[in-house]
């Protein structure tokens, strides 16, 4: 797994699909459905058309903590933090084929564990101040490239990343970069995945793709 990760926030509202789309037409690789709110129903159907979409475009669909509507859904896998279901869990739940994406903040011990525990990939973040996620723990160049030495499976980067700042993450070991605001909040959604797309390309050499 490598490339741009595209992650959904509850702020897009009804243009939801249009956007990932746009993003999908840029070359995003994976796309995570991420919607903290209570209405069932809604989620269900946003996640199917999400999943619909992802396979014409042949990138991977994932949803952010609930392994209930990754099944429901089919989707490719799911995202486990902290508060989340424990990484063990979500693989009885989903099985072995499963993409399951664990979040390791800014702790090396976390990553080295979830590869151990049988984690399919391992985000790290925030590396810079996130406008959607202000309060999450700092992480730092020099924990991505100690990870990077010490693990095999992708690593993702997340929080505040924007073209600027992407390069020194692959740099450093980072295989996906996770984003949210300097995707969409960008008036060329699709542009803005080709610029990304094409760093993540000429980077993140660590995978074949
Ligand atoms: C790719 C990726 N990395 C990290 C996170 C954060 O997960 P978590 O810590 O569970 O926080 P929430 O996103 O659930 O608020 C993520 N979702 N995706
Ligand atoms: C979910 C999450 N976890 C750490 S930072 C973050 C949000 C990333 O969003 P943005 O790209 O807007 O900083
Ligand atoms: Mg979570």
């Amino acid at each position: 797994m490598r490339g741009l990760y595209v992650i959904t926030d509850g702020s897009i509202g009804n243009e939801l699909l249009d956007k990932v789309e746009q993003a999908l037409r840029g070359g995003a690789a994976i796309v995570q459905y991420r919607d903290k709110s209570a209405d069932t129903a809604r989620r269900e159907q946003e996640a199917l058309a999400l999943q619909a979409l992802c396979r014409q475009h042949n990138a991977l669909f994932i949803i952010n903590d609930d392994v209930q509507l990754a099944k429901a859904v089919q989707a490719d896998g799911v995202h486990v933090g902290k508060d989340d279901a424990a990484l063990a869990t979500a693989r009885d739940y989903l099985g072995k084929s499963a993409i399951i994406g664990v979040s390791c903040y800014n702790r090396l011990e976390l990553a080295l564990q979830a590869a151990q525990q049988g984690a399919d990939y391992i985000a790290f973040g925030s590396f810079f101040p996130s406008p959607t996620k202000p309060h999450a723990p700092r992480a730092t160049l020099e924990l991505l490239r100690e990870a990077r030495s010490q693990l095999e499976i992708p690593i993702c980067a997340i929080g505040g990343i924007t073209l600027e700042n992407a390069p020194d993450l692959l740099a450093n070991g980072a295989d996906m970069l996770a984003v949210i605001t300097d995707i969409f909040n960008n008036p060329d959604i699709t542009r803005q995945a080709t610029l990304y797309q094409a760093l993540t390309r000429k980077q993140a050499k660590h995978y074949p793709a």
